[in-house]
């Protein structure tokens, strides 16, 4: 099997169905910002505050180079991760890229929901957060776009929809 990018917002849920998806088809599953943690002995958050998001876009750059040299493995990427450096043609290059496609609202709904630390949101009040979602999605959709597949992520109210996207991507890949 080719490796399965998938790519998308913050709070799309590419962490979530990736991992889902890496189990059910008993492959390994690299979340790349996990990798990035792992490889650096430091959170994301740590790597901005010590070098700001242009050093981690570097780091985070020379680790999807590693990620993506695995054969059949589930990567799932960062928000930013196809927006910067020819990324993007990369994963293209090396995988089937998957673009989870959610609408501001959702976004910022699982954002809500979740317990993760995102740098960038930090320091915000809720409706600058809504606002920064808005703006920042307009400039990297057609980063996005670019992806081989894309699947529209509708309201997700509970967990079961998960599944619904894992096999979405499943009967879509053929895998
Ligand atoms: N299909 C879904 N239904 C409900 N909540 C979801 C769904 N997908 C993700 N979430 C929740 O949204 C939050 C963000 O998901 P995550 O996988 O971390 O997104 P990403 O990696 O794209 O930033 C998490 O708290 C997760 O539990
Ligand atoms: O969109 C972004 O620029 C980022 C998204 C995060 O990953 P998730 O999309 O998994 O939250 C993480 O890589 C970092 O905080 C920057
Ligand atoms: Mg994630």
């Amino acid at each position: 099997m080719k490796s399965i990018i998938i790519i998308g917002y913050m709070g799309a849920g590419k962490t979530t169905v990736g991992k889902a998806l890496a189990k059910e088809l008993g492959v390994m599953f690299y979340d790349l910002d996990w990798y990035i943690e792992s490889r650096m002995r430091k959170t994301v958050k740590q790597i901005f505050d010590e070098v700001g998001e242009e050093g981690f876009r570097q780091i985070e750059h020379n680790m999807l180079h590693e990620v993506a040299e695995f054969e059949n493995v589930v990567v799932s990427c960062g928000g930013g991760t196809p927006c910067f450096f020819d990324n993007m043609e990369y994963m293209n290059q090396s995988g089937n890229t998957i673009y989870l496609k959610a609408t501001p609202e959702t976004l910022y709904a699982h954002l809500k929901m979740g317990k993760g630390v995102r740098p960038l949101l930090l320091n915000k009040t809720p409706e600058e957060v809504q606002v920064f979602i808005r703006e920042q999605l307009m400039q990297r959709e057609s980063f996005y776009e670019k992806a081989k597949h894309i699947i529209d992520i509708n309201v997700m109210d509970n967990l079961d929809k998960v599944n619904e996207t894992v096999q979405e991507v499943r009967s879509l890949l053929n895998v």
